[in-house]
This record gives C-alpha cells, structure tokens and sequence, in this order.
C-alpha cells in the first residue's frame, strides 16, 4: 500500500477487554478513496478495531486501549479533537440498519441540527445525500413517513445518506449487507462502489465474494492480529501466508 495517500491509520495497537487481549499490535493502513475489506474468523477483533476509528469504546469502562489512531495527522484520541467531530468526519454503519424512530427527512435532519448546519441548507442537503445513496427516487414522495416503514434494504440506505449527510472523510461500515436479501446487498455493494469517488471507505465483512467484489485493499485478521494485508486480488489469488491461504479457500472460519 506504499504509493497511495493514506488517509487512515493505526500503529502498535492493543487492545483489551477487562483481562482479555483482544487485539495485539495491530498496524493496518487504509489509501484514501479505496475500500479496504476487513477479513476474518468470529471473534477475530474486526469489529472491535473498527470502532476504534471513531472512539465507540470511549463509554465502555472495560476497555483499555493502547497505540495510536491517525486520521491524516491527526490523532484521533488526541485532547484537541472531541468525539463529536471525529464522528462527524469519521462516520459509521452498523450492521442492523438502525434509523431513529422518526420521518425519513427528520433521520438525516437530525444530524445537521447537531451539527449546527444552518436551516436553510438543510433542505438541499437532505436531498443530495438521498440521490448520492441511491434511495431518493424511492422516497421523494414520501419524506414524512415514518422511517421504520422502510424496507431493511432502504433503511440501510436511509443510514449511509444519514451518515454522507454530514460529509465525512472515512465511513466504517460494519457488516452492512448482514441482514439483507441479495437484491438488497447488491444495491449496497454498487453504492459502496460509487461512494469511494468520495470516501474511504473501510469495511468488516464475513462474505469473501462480497470482499472480492467491492474492495481494493484486504486486510486478514486472526486471534486480534494483523495475519496479512495487500491488494484484494492478490490476498484471494496469492496469499504470502499460509494461515491467509487457509482462510479465503475456506478451509476455516
Ligand atoms: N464490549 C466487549 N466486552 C468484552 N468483550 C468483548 C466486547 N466486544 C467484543 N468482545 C470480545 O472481543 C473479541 C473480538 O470481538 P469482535 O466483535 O471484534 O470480533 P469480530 O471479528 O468482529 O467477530 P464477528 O465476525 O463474529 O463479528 C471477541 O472475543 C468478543 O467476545
């Protein structure tokens, strides 16, 4: 990954639950306007690494952290730098698409209050991030209708406008096509494509196919450590590690 800008980065990561380790001096790397797969057993730590690009164990009093976490340069654990805004320019889907129990339009205005986006831009900008998310056509008539009545697919895209919405550099998505039907995934995986004119974009997925179609970059974890990261197609077709080997042939997991 040594050409490309890198736009997110962690080094000498450890991570603990309680007395449990849970990642062990990770070092990963995500180039800018790519998407990066993270790949991996249950249990490997995925999830848990990716959200500590945007402090999601700041509340949990178990969780010890060591290592450092850049966004550019910028450290994002860093005294000068609030949770608030790394959130806002580090966003993140959840796997459950989870849209509050509101309209459609109030999902996405909520955020741009939070954020002190002036009223009068609200409007424009609820709209872009609809069209950008694939999902406008679908809802345009329908703006004040209860979000929940969306279909789990149109939810999902409902979460990743609410997200592009307020324009962040990097979105984590953590297994976001988990819950949905192929239809559904496909249109997922065709926006994560478009979306990385934007973004970078670094995702969690136990799908290998889905790894294969939508990522640049691959990163194989195991037991909370790095195992191998490259360029998608060569981690899938000429892995350097056994382990690696084993695990995209399917010989475990
Ligand atoms: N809040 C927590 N408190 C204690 N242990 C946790 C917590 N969150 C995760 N763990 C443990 O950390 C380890 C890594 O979990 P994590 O969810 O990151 O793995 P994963 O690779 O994303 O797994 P999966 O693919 O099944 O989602 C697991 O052993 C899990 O039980």
């Amino acid at each position: 990954m040594s050409e490309e800008k890198i736009k997110l980065s962690a080094a000498g990561v450890n991570l603990w639950f309680g007395n449990k380790q849970v990642l062990k001096q990770i070092g990963v790397s995500f180039p800018e306007n790519k998407v990066t797969a993270l790949i991996g057993p249950s249990g490997c730590g995925k999830s848990t690494l990716l959200r500590c690009f945007n402090r999601m164990h700041d509340l949990s009093p178990d969780a010890k952290i060591e290592g450092q976490f850049l966004l550019g340069k910028q450290d994002l654990y860093n005294r000068d730098i609030s949770v608030t805004q790394v959130r806002r320019r580090v966003g993140m889907v959840f796997q459950k698409a989870n849209p509050f129990p509101k309209s459609i339009y109030e999902n996405i205005n909520y955020g741009l209050k939070i954020n002190d986006v002036p009223p009068s831009e609200r409007l424009g900008i609820i709209e872009s991030a609809l069209k950008e998310s694939f999902l406008w056509d679908e809802v345009k008539d329908d703006l004040k209708k209860p979000a929940t009545r969306l279909s789990g697919g149109q939810q999902q895209r409902l979460c990743i406008a609410r997200t592009v919405a307020l324009r962040p550099e990097v979105i984590l998505m953590d297994e976001p096509c988990s819950a949905l039907d192929p239809i559904s995934t496909g249109k997922i995986e065709d926006l994560i494509r478009k979306l990385q004119d934007q973004y970078t974009i670094v995702i969690v997925t136990h799908n290998m196919q889905q790894a294969q179609r939508v990522a640049d970059k691959t990163v194989f974890m195991y037991l909370g450590e790095v195992v191998e990261a490259g360029n998608t197609k060569d981690i899938f077709d000429h892995p350097q590690q056994e382990l690696t080997a084993n695990y995209v042939r399917g010989h475990f997991g």
